[in-house]
């Protein structure tokens, strides 16, 4: 069975471009590679939903943080069966974003720590209830906050479907999230966490497959 490794990180901090690369090194080396993306944009009506929401629509749902957090949950818990069989056909899945995510954007907004309700209930309701596998690793993709704002602040003026959401444009939440999800690494929350600052590509391809 594959192993199934998840990268977290802040808004723009770089880990579609990370796992893009760790993928291209893995193939090279004849590993069998599948990649999911979450949330899954066009392809879960609840992760759209959530995405519309950030952005303006739906009344007040974004203000309601179990209600956002079960919106990604759904998408994942749609995308179960896929991921399991994912890992049967292949020697690593790689997820960017995860359960994590969850457990870190909504401690986050509720200035909660990794001991609080909210990342508990997030652990008990995605991989209690809906049964999604536990990762083998994380790896935290730990560019400063400052750096990945300017990043998806870029990403944005030059690409106008790209525009920041709510989270994104909120600079207090995004130093938040960064916080619980350091703290999220130190405790090892559910599995191994590797801490990857950004500099040395070869070298975690190497560390996470050894
Ligand atoms: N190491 C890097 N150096 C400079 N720019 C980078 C680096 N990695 C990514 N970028 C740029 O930063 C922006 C954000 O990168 P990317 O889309 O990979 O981030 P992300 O973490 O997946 O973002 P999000 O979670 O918001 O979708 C992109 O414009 C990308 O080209
Ligand atoms: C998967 C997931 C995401 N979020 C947050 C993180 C981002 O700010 C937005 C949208 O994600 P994207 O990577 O910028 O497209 O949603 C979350 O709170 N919970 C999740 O499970």
């Amino acid at each position: 069975m594959g192993q199934l490794i998840a990268v977290e990180g802040l808004d723009g901090a770089g880990k579609n471009t990370l796992v893009t690369g760790l993928v291209e090194r893995w193939t090279n080396a004849g590993m069998r590679v599948a990649t999911f993306t979450f949330p899954r944009y066009g392809r879960s009506t609840t992760a759209d939903i959530a995405s519309e929401a950030l952005h303006g629509s739906h009344g007040d749902l974004r203000d309601s943080v179990y209600a956002m957090a079960l919106l990604f949950a759904l998408d994942r818990a749609d995308a179960a069966a896929e991921i399991l069989a994912a890992r049967g056909d292949n020697d690593i899945v790689i997820l960017d974003r995860y359960v994590a995510s969850n457990a870190a954007y909504n401690a986050a907004r509720l200035e909660q720590d990794v001991d609080g309700e909210v990342v508990r209930w997030v652990h008990d309701l995605e991989y209690g209830r809906f049964g999604l596998p536990v990762p083998d690793r994380h790896v935290l993709l730990g560019v400063r906050p400052e750096v990945a704002m300017e990043r998806a602040r870029s990403r944005a003026a030059g690409d106008a479907s790209r525009a920041r959401d709510a989270y994104e444009r909120d600079s207090d939440l995004q130093l938040r999230v960064d916080a619980v999800y350091r703290r999220l690494a130190e405790i090892g929350w559910t599995s191994p966490w590797h801490l990857y600052d950004g500099e040395d590509i070869d070298a975690l391809a190497d560390r996470l497959t050894r």
